[in-house]
């Protein structure tokens, strides 16, 4: 046997070698990944395109994203009797409709992502909420268990807590709901769009992990939802998971496609808009 160290001598020992293709997975040697969420209902109510999930989910794989964000019953559902099922991302944990939309409770684990075959796990945290640290607790324990067996991490980080005031969607309280998760050592986070692409390029300069932007919600025309993709991207995101406005798109299979080309060829919202015709 050679004595010589080699780069991946210890990697078949370690969790970094996981961490490491699972990424790879979702954002291929680009860094760079469109995420479609579909992972709505408990947080905003049983759309029908979330209650027809099997027919969506057939709709989105057709556009071919990186990855799709599930919880684990409709995963397990979806995925599997599916000889090739896309990437995933497990949501480990979701707000409640109307209720509790300032409150995210763990309803997966990172055990569970390991177990359904998932390629990162995801937790929410409203920035602002009165229970803001009791989040915090919960994304840490999962950034924790998540590095001991190598599953990349989420946060779902929005500044929607009740006490922002007036200040609540400013670009200070994006920044602060994104830099929280970094902080945490959280590998992407997800957040809002700020409404410009300057504003948002502070936001990517400050939250040292890749970042990404929540769709919100559905817009008056599919023209905003590429714009607002392309404004994304020339602030320097590493991408979209978005949900509303592919989902409800009128043809989500062609969103997809448009969205591709903006994130991964350099589309600008104008061009990207001839895929969907
Ligand atoms: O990731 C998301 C929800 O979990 C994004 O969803 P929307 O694009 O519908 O805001």
């Amino acid at each position: 046997m050679s004595n010589e160290i080699s780069p991946f001598t210890s990697f078949g020992v370690t969790s970094g070698l996981g961490r490491a293709i699972r990424l790879r997975r979702l954002f291929g040697v680009t860094g760079r990944a469109l995420v479609v969420a579909l992972d709505q209902a408990v947080p905003r109510g049983v759309a029908p395109q979330l209650a027809a999930i099997e027919k969506t989910y057939q709709d989105v794989k057709a556009g071919n994203p990186n990855a799709v964000t599930v919880t684990r019953g409709v995963g397990g559902s979806l995925f599997a009797g599916d000889p090739q099922p896309l990437p995933w991302i497990l949501k480990a944990s979701s707000f409640s409709v109307d209720f509790h939309a300032t409150i995210d409770a763990a309803i997966g684990t990172v055990d569970d992502a390991v177990r359904l075959g998932a390629d990162a796990v995801a937790v929410g945290i409203s920035a602002g909420s009165k229970v803001q640290p009791q989040m915090l607790e919960m994304l840490a324990a999962t950034v924790g268990r998540a590095a001991e067996v190598g599953m990349p991490t989420v946060c779902h980080a929005y500044p929607s807590g009740e006490l922002w005031g007036e200040r609540k969607n400013s670009p200070e309280s994006v920044l602060y709901a994104a830099r929280a998760a970094a902080e945490l050592g959280v590998d992407i986070v997800k957040t809002w769009y700020t409404g410009s692409s300057a504003s948002f390029a502070e936001v990517v300069a400050g939250t040292p992990a890749l970042v990404m932007v929540a769709g919100g919600a559905k817009a008056d025309t599919d023209q905003e939802v590429l714009e607002m993709a392309d404004s994304v991207m020339q602030a320097g995101a590493a991408g979209l998971t978005f949900g509303r406005n592919v989902w409800g798109a009128e043809n989500p299979t062609k969103m997809i496609k448009a969205l591709r080309a903006i994130v991964h060829d350099g589309a600008t919202a104008g061009s990207a808009a001839e895929k969907l015709a």
